[in-house]
């Protein structure tokens, strides 16, 4: 619940199971509940670092070649851009996905090496180049 909600002393409608991860329980205006079950639910506590780790195998899947779309739907207000951007302090799923870091190196036949992609001004001849593809 956000400060205002907090301040006016708001009830949560939402309920979740403390052992399960997969179901939520919503109380209606006439108190009766119903049961929602999802692939998962990630808790009130859970941080960014938690939302990224259930979303990493579906990112990890972009090295294998797969297209991949993560879209965040709900109600104004419920965190959908805290989710995806988060704050410079506390960044979302957007910051969190892999770095690819590519070198190419450059062997000429004096063997020096030259990083091609940070220096292009001396062309050389009887050249040899690495491509080098890094993943964290
Ligand atoms: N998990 C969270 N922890 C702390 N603050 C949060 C969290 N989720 C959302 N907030 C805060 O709640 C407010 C609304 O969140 P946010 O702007 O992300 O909602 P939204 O779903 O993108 O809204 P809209 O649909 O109107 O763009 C923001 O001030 C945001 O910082």
């Amino acid at each position: 619940m956000n400060q205002t909600e907090i301040s006016s002393r708001s009830g949560s409608v939402v309920g979740l199971e403390s052992s399960l991860d997969d179901g939520l329980q919503v109380t209606c205006s006439d108190s009766s509940k119903k049961q929602f079950k999802f692939d998962l639910v990630l808790r009130p506590e859970g941080n960014q670092e938690a939302v990224f780790a259930q979303r990493r195998p579906i990112v990890s899947s972009v090295l294998d070649g797969y297209n991949v779309c993560i879209s965040a739907y709900g109600q104004t207000g419920t965190g959908k851009t805290f989710t995806m951007e988060g704050t410079p302090e506390n960044r979302g799923v957007n910051f969190m996905r892999y770095e690819l870091c590519v070198n190419m190196l450059e062997v000429n036949n004096n063997e020096k090496i030259r990083e091609l992609l940070v220096d292009n001004t001396n062309q050389s001849t009887n050249k040899c180049v690495f491509f080098c593809l890094n993943v964290n």
